[in-house]
């Protein structure tokens, strides 16, 4: 039977992991290869320090995530197959490797980021236009 997600070293094991299928995948590399021109590990340790704050309360990340994506969606817009692969790998990667309170939390609070995140990024045009008939 798998364990549950403990410790910052289980959530950097599943970030490192859901990393390797991003990059591996073309269809989304390209964002952090070619846009946003990531240093990997250092990537993999922020993210790390975000998933350890939102699951610990570690006080580990200090940084504006919606506003980092609204820079790249800037750059590149974000697309619904972006979301798609991004939610994907990232319930598989926990799935495959915990099982527990904190993995199901994890996967909660995944789906409901990645879907604000989506309706915002994706409706921006929309509210644009609603603004601009006011
Ligand atoms: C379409 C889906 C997504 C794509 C393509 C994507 C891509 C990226 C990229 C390229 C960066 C690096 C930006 C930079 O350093 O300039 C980044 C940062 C980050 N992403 Fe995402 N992301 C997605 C969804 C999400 C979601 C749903 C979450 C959280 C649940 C998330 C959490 C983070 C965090 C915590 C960072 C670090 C922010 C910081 O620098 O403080 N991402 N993402």
């Amino acid at each position: 039977m798998k364990r549950d997600i403990e410790t910052r070293a289980d959530i950097h094991r599943i970030v490192t992991e859901f990393y390797q299928k991003m990059l591996a995948d073309e269809r989304v590399a390209f964002l952090f290869t070619d846009v946003a021109r990531i240093d990997v590990p250092e990537h993999v340790e922020k993210v790390t320090g975000f998933w350890n704050d939102v699951l610990f309360a570690a006080g580990d990340y200090h940084g504006n995530p919606m506003q980092v994506h609204w820079l790249l969606n800037g750059q590149s817009p974000l697309q619904h197959t972006h979301f798609d692969l991004w939610l994907q790998y990232f319930t598989q990667t926990i799935a495959a490797l915990f099982e527990g309170d904190n993995a199901a939390r994890m996967q909660q609070r995944a789906l409901s980021i990645a879907t604000m995140m989506r309706v915002k990024m994706l409706t921006q045009p929309l509210n644009k236009q609603d603004n601009t008939a006011r």
